[in-house]
């Protein structure tokens, strides 16, 4: 078996004097496309910022292969607009970056041409893909992004999704997503991580949505699928489970 590229083990988070994470144990393949699901609040963000070194665990770990390099496309970034900044100097924070270099991983964000244009003038679609040309300039192995589509229509996040399958295609990495699209991300991922607190179940999402617990309580298409993010997280747990679970 490939040695993950990112491990947790029985990770805890606390903030503000609550528990925001307990026991998540979860491990991050080279190349795989895993999706966090889960209600506001669940913790997704807070795993993620735990991932890269943002936050700090109070209690288990997290094991990063030697060497890993992370990019990571953050669920806010506000920049003034009465600020003057073209894509180009934005890119090259804090390290300035060549012309080519800009072109270049605009160019695989799918966001080409745009090097010249003001942040504030991008459109919400184009504003995302030159966050994931940022987190693209470090060639990463793993790209994590949280809500990457917040504020994109439907065919815009559909697209924004193709894009990031193209990235791992040509970069071959691994990608862990937070996201809500969950009718989109179902069909685009090879696991599906339902977070509440705690890892509520996983797994390759046919046989999730295949599975008659899944399909007793989520049914089947978009329907079934936004039932899944909206359903209730207040049944006990059995984690001797991989897939699916009982309610
Ligand atoms: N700095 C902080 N101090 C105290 N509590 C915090 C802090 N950051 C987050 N929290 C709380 O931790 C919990 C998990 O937050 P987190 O942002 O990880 O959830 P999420 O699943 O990403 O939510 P959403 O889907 O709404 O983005 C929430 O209850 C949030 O209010």
């Amino acid at each position: 078996m490939t040695a993950p590229l990112i491990s947790t083990e029985n990770l805890s988070v606390r903030l503000g004097g609550r528990t925001v994470l307990h026991d998540v144990s979860v491990q991050i393949s080279p190349k795989e496309i895993v999706t966090i699901v889960g209600p506001n609040g669940s913790g997704k963000s807070t795993f993620l910022r735990t991932l890269i070194g943002a936050q700090v665990p109070s209690s288990g770990r997290v094991t990063r292969a030697d060497g890993l390099r992370i990019g990571y496309v953050p669920q806010k970034l506000a920049i003034d607009a009465s600020l003057p900044m073209t894509v180009q100097r934005f890119l090259g924070l804090p390290k300035r970056i060549s012309g080519a270099k800009a072109r270049d991983v605009l160019d695989s964000a799918g966001a080409p041409g745009l090097e010249n244009r003001q942040m504030s003038q991008l459109s919400g679609g184009q504003f995302q893909r030159v966050l994931l040309a940022r987190a693209l300039l470090e060639q990463p192995d793993l790209l994590l992004l949280d809500e990457a589509t917040q504020g994109l229509d439907q065919p815009g996040s559909a697209a924004f999704y193709r894009q990031i399958e193209d990235v791992r295609h040509t970069l071959g990495c691994a990608v862990v997503m937070v996201s809500h699209d969950l009718h989109v991300v179902m069909a685009a991922s090879d696991r599906v991580l339902c977070m509440n607190g705690h890892v509520c179940c996983q797994g390759a999402p046919e046989v999730v949505a295949e599975a008659p617990e899944y399909r007793a309580l989520f049914g089947s298409g978009t329907q079934g699928a936004l039932a899944l993010y909206r359903h209730q997280h207040t049944h006990s747990h059995d984690h001797s489970h991989e897939h699916g679970h009982k309610h």
